[in-house]
């Protein structure tokens, strides 16, 4: 039998008071590089899905949130090299700090209307009309 072990990731659209979401852009020498994507990063062994977005959040940008901050939006689904990628959305509107790119090479705030004017992983293409539904 064909054996599913899907590459876990969790990541999240930071909305601001105007609606707008926070993309990072992946830096050179990682896959994609250049790419805009939303912040977040791979689950590890023994995390729930929120603790590993909280922890990456703090990585990646230096801002905290909690739990119930966090709130599922939606998942996509998507051949990913050799692997699957199952990418879960959550939506977060509170949180503490000015994020700042701590591995990024850039931050944007855009409107989701805008995201289809900027290079972003195939996972994430299906997820931006939910998002423009949804701010
Ligand atoms: N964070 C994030 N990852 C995404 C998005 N879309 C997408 O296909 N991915 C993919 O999901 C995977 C996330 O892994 P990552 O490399 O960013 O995460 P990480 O920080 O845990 O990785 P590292 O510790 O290996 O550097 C990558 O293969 C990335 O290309 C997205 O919008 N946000």
């Amino acid at each position: 039998m064909h054996s599913f072990s899907p590459l876990l990731v969790v990541a999240v659209a930071l909305i601001d008071p105007d609606g707008r979401v926070l993309l990072q852009q992946r830096p050179p020498g990682k896959p994609m590089a250049g790419l805009w994507e939303f912040p977040g990063g791979k689950i590890e062994p023994g995390e729930t899905p929120e603790l590993a977005l909280i922890r990456e959040l703090e990585e990646e940008l230096g801002i905290r949130t909690h739990a119930s901050c966090l709130a599922p939006a939606t998942f996509a689904s998507e051949a990913l090299g050799e692997r699957h990628l199952l990418l879960l959305l959550y939506v977060c509107r509170k949180w503490e700090g000015i994020p700042e790119a701590r591995h990024a090479t850039a931050l944007k705030w855009v409107r989701p209307a805008q995201m289809y004017a900027l290079d972003m992983p195939p996972a994430d293409l299906p997820l931006i009309g939910l998002l423009d539904a949804l701010i």
